[in-house]
C-alpha cells in the first residue's frame, strides 16, 4: 500500500485534498482525521503538519508527500521534488520598514525574524552576511513593530500582510515556491504505484490547464489552422461530408482558448467549440 503525507492545515491543505479527490482518491471527511485508508486505490493518507512532511518522507516511512517547495528547503530533509502542483505559489522575501535596507549586503549586524530559519540562515551564509536570525512561529510581520527584529523574511503572495504592517520588500527574492510532490532522495524511481499516482496528478493538472477545441475548416486553411492548434502530440483531422472541409480536434491551453478561437475564425474556421476535459492520462 502506498503511504502518502498530505498537509493537515494551512494554505496547502484544502487545495492538496481537492487535487487528490479530483484524481480519484478518497479524502478525509473531517479535519480531525489523522489518517485514512483508500482500499480501492491501495493508498493510505496521513494528514500531517506541512512543515513535518519532508522529515517523514526523508525517513522512508512514508513513500510520498505533498508540501511547499520552501518548506522542503527549510527542513533540510533528504527529500526531493518530483512533481510541481501549481498551487500555493509564493515568493520568499526580505522586508522591513522603508529605508531599512536595500539588499542583503545591508543586513550585517541586524536581526532577521522568520519562521523559515533554515532558508534564511543558509541564504545569509551563502552571501557571506553576518546577521542574527530569530525564529518565530508565525505573524512575523509584527516582529519589527515590537522590536524583536529590524527585518523579516517571510512568504509573500499578494503583499497584503506586508502592506498592512507598513513594510516593504527589498533585495532579490530569496526563493520561489509552490506546492510539490516529494520523495526520499534515492528512492526507487520506477516504482509502478508511485508512477501511477504521479500520472493521476498530472492528469488533473492537464485537465485544469487545457480545454478540448473542435472546429471545421477548409482544407486550404488546414496548415494555418494546425499551426494555431498544434495540440500536445498532433491534432486529429477527420474528413467532413462536405468536400473540401475537415474537422479538427486538439487540446489548447485554457488561458489562450479565446484568442485562438478569434484567430481560427479570422482564417475562416467555423463551428469552433471548446469543451472541458474532466480527466486525462497523457
Ligand atoms: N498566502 C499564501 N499564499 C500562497 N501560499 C502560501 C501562503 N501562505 C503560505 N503559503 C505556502 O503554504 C506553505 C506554508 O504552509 P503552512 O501550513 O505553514 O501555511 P500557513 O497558512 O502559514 O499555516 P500555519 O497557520 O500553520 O502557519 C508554504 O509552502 C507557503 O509558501
Ligand atoms: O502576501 P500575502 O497574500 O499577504 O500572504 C503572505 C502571508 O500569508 C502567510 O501568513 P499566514 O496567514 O499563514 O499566517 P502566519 O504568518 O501565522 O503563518 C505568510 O506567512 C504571510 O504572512
Ligand atoms: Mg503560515
Amino acid at each position: 500500500m502506498l503511504r502518502i503525507a498530505v498537509p493537515n492545515k494551512g494554505s496547502l491543505s484544502g487545495p492538496a485534498s481537492a487535487m487528490l479527490h479530483e484524481a480519484g482518491y478518497q479524502q478525509r471527511r473531517e479535519s480531525k482525521e489523522l489518517r485514512i485508508v483508500d482500499p480501492e486505490n491501495e493508498v493510505e493518507f496521513f494528514y500531517l503538519r506541512p512543515r513535518d512532511i519532508a522529515i517523514y518522507v526523508s525517513s522512508g516511512r512514508l513513500d510520498i508527500g505533498i508540501t511547499g517547495g520552501d518548506l522542503l528547503v527549510d527542513s533540510g530533509a533528504n527529500a526531493e521534488e518530483i512533481l510541481p502542483l501549481g498551487f500555493a505559489r509564493s515568493t520568499f522575501r526580505f522586508a522591513g520598514k522603508p529605508g531599512t535596507a536595500a539588499g542583503i549586503e545591508d543586513l550585517a549586524g541586524l536581526t532577521v525574524a522568520t519562521s523559515y530559519e533554515g532558508i534564511v540562515a543558509k541564504h545569509l551564509a551563502d552571501h557571506g552576511v553576518d546577521a542574527s536570525v530569530v525564529h518565530l512561529d508565525g505573524a512575523v510581520e509584527t516582529a519589527i513593530e515590537l522590536g524583536v527584529a529590524e527585518v523579516i523574511a517571510d512568504v509573500v503572495e499578494t503583499g497584503t500582510s506586508l502592506r498592512n504592517a507598513g513594510l516593504e520588500v527589498f533585495g532579490e527574492p530569496i526563493m520561489k515556491s509552490e506546492a510539490i510532490v516529494i520523495r526520499r532522495v534515492g528512492a526507487e524511481a520506477e516504482e509502478p504505484k508511485v508512477q501511477q499516482f504521479l500520472r493521476r496528478l498530472q492528469g488533473v493538472l492537464v485537465a485544469r490547464t487545457y480545454v478540448m477545441m473542435d472546429y471545421d475548416c477548409r482544407v486550404e486553411q488546414l496548415e494555418k489552422a494546425v499551426a494555431l492548434t498544434p495540440g500536445l502530440e498532433s491534432p486529429t483531422v477527420s474528413p467532413l461530408h462536405n468536400e473540401g472541409w475537415v474537422a479538427v480536434r486538439a487540446m489548447v491551453p485554457s488561458k489562450e482558448a479565446q484568442r485562438i478561437m478569434d484567430d481560427l475564425y479570422d482564417i475562416g474556421a467555423r463551428a469552433i467549440l471548446t469543451t472541458a476535459i474532466h480527466a486525462c492520462r497523457l
